[in-house]
C-alpha cells in the first residue's frame, strides 16, 4: 500500500533525529519538509516565536488544537518545565497515530497527552476530564473557520484566566479573517501580530498572540 506524506515525515524522524532528542526531531522535520516534502507544520520560522512566547509564559497547562505529525507539540512541550501538561487535540486518528510515535521518538510522552476528536465537542469536557481550571496558554493551529467558535466556547466555559495567552497559527494563509476582526477588536483581548512567513515558503503568514484580559 501507499505510504502517506505523514508516514514518510515519521520515517525520515525515525531515521533523521536521535531517540530522546526534541530538537534533533524538530530538525529532521523541517529538512524533511524543506528539501523533500512541504507539510503543514508550524516550520521553523514561525516556530521561533512560538519558542520564545511559551518561554516568556513558561506554562503549567496547555491546550493545542491541531496536532497534526506533533512537530508544534515537540516544540513546546520539549520547553515546559517538568509537570506541566500539554494537552493536544487531533480530529484525523491517522495523524494522531503518527503524532504519537513522534513525541515518543522526542521522549515526551510525560508532558504530553494527545486527545482525539473536535475541538467543538472536548472544549466543554476538558476541565471534568483533565481536570484543568484554566490554560496559560492556547495554540490554535486547526480549521481556520474554528477559531472564533472555539475561542467564544472557551471564554463560555470558563478556560481562560486574566492573562491566559492565544497564539494563533495561519491568521494570513490560509487566513482566519473572523477571529481578527473578533480578537483585534474585542477590549477583553489585547493583541499583537507576529509577522512571519508560511512554513518552508516566501508567502506571508503571521502569529497573532492575544492576551485574554478576563
Ligand atoms: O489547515 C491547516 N491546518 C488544519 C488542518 C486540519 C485540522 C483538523 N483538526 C485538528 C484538530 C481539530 C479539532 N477540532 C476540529 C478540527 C481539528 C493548515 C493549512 C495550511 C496551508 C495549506 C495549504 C496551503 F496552500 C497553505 C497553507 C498551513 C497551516 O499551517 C495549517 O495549519
Ligand atoms: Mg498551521
Amino acid at each position: 500500500t501507499q505510504s502517506t506524506r505523514p508516514q514518510r515525515l515519521l520515517n525520515a524522524v525515525q531515521k533523521n533525529a536521535t531517540r530522546g532528542d526534541p530538537r534533533s526531531v524538530v530538525k529532521a522535520i523541517d529538512d524533511f519538509c524543506r528539501h523533500k516534502e512541504w507539510a503543514m507544520n508550524v516550520g521553523d520560522e514561525k516556530g521561533c516565536i512560538l519558542d520564545s512566547v511559551v518561554s516568556e509564559i513558561n506554562p503549567a497547562a496547555v491546550l493545542e488544537l491541531g496536532t497534526y505529525c506533533g512537530y508544534s507539540t515537540v516544540r513546546i512541550a520539549r520547553l515546559l518545565p517538568p509537570h506541566a501538561k500539554l494537552i493536544t487535540l487531533e480530529f484525523n486518528p491517522d495523524f494522531a497515530a503518527i503524532a504519537r510515535q513522534v513525541i515518543a521518538w522526542a521522549g515526551l510522552e510525560e508532558k504530553v497527552q494527545l486527545v482525539e476528536g473536535a475541538s467543538g465537542d472536548w472544549i466543554p469536557k476538558m476541565k471534568e476530564q483533565f481536570g484543568i481550571t484554566t490554560f496559560d496558554l492556547v495554540f490554535l493551529d486547526h480549521w481556520k473557520d474554528r477559531y472564533l467558535p472555539d475561542t467564544k466556547l472557551m471564554e463560555e466555559c470558563g478556560l481562560l484566566r486574566k492573562g491566559s495567552v492565544l497564539l494563533a497559527d495561519n491568521v494570513i494563509c490560509p487566513g482566519t479573517p473572523d477571529y481578527l476582526e473578533y480578537i483585534r477588536s474585542s477590549p477583553r483581548y489585547e493583541s499583537r501580530y507576529f509577522k512571519s512567513h508560511l512554513e518552508y515558503t516566501k508567502v506571508e503568514d503571521g502569529l497573532e498572540k492575544s492576551v485574554f484580559k478576563g
